[in-house]
């Protein structure tokens, strides 16, 4: 029986989601679809009667501002958003700020989709000599987290998401879920599909098959366990769904634009 409701959302397209670079760590704003985006996904949670008591999101903008936005269409602005580093999206490394359909054409389809999906690969670590190391790494928001700067993350697996992103979930995240909070997750790609693999037990080999579109909420409906007790929802228009779903798959082809 679903005792609890959890919703996950990538948020609203990001400037380089729309040139089709690796955007990971580096705090891109929204584009201006983006906000659309999230307005709408907003309108579309009230029209169908749902109310946050607590909302999460990473450190990264994106994912805060289409919170912002989600709420305010919302008219629930009064809701708790709690920020943490261990719901940013998954560190890309090296791959940071290089275009996906460039990198399909010089190390081939396979491989950026081995980078992009697979569960255990990890991207070549980011070093000094990369042009966003400083931005990132100098960072003050990386000074306020529960481990020293020095032990962030260089690349991730999802694997490795997954692994940083469980202690949050369990020690805060569950007591508030079965506190009887509704909780929305506002995220980005690949942090929830990390939540999604863990909740839903996906395996390694289905994992690499998900693929989450901006902008789209994701209603889990959770036992007391929080084990889900049917599929999990994509809100809105299945089409567009899927079309959107198929954009994010073939930004790593060789023939998406902007490269
Ligand atoms: O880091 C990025 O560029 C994308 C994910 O990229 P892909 O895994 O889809 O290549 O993350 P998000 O836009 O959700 O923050």
């Amino acid at each position: 029986m679903s005792k609890y409701k959890l919703f996950l959302l990538r948020h609203g397209e990001g400037a380089w989601n729309k040139e089709n670079r690796f955007c990971s760590w580096v705090d891109q704003k929204l584009s201006e679809n983006g906000v659309v985006e999230a307005q709408e996904c907003g309108r579309l949670l009230k029209e169908n009667g749902y109310q946050f008591d607590q909302v999460f999101t990473s450190m990264l903008s994106r994912s805060i501002r289409t919170a912002w936005l989600v709420l305010e269409a919302m008219g629930q602005e009064w809701v708790p958003v709690t920020k943490c580093w261990r719901l940013n999206e998954r560190h890309y490394g090296a791959l940071i700020g290089l275009n996906r359909a460039a990198m399909a054409l010089n190390h081939g389809e396979e491989q950026v989709k081995k980078w992009r999906r697979s569960y255990d690969v990890t991207p070549p670590p980011i070093d000094e000599s990369h042009p966003y190391y400083a931005e990132i790494y100098n960072d003050r928001r990386y000074s306020t987290c529960d481990i020293p700067k020095e032990e962030l993350p260089k690349s991730e697996s999802l694997k490795e998401v997954l692994d940083r992103l469980l202690p949050y979930w369990n020690d805060v995240i569950v007591p508030v879920i079965k506190s009887g909070r509704t909780v929305l997750i506002s995220g980005h790609g690949n942090s929830c599909r990390a939540l999604l693999k863990h909740l839903e037990g996906i395996s390694e080999t289905e994992i690499v098959n998900v693929t989450l579109p901006t902008g789209v909420p994701i209603l889990l409906e959770l036992d007391e366990d929080l084990r889900p007790v049917k599929p999990r929802q994509l809100l809105g228009d299945q089409a567009k769904i899927q079309a959107a779903i198929k954009m994010v798959e073939d930004q790593g082809k060789v023939n998406a634009g902007n490269k």
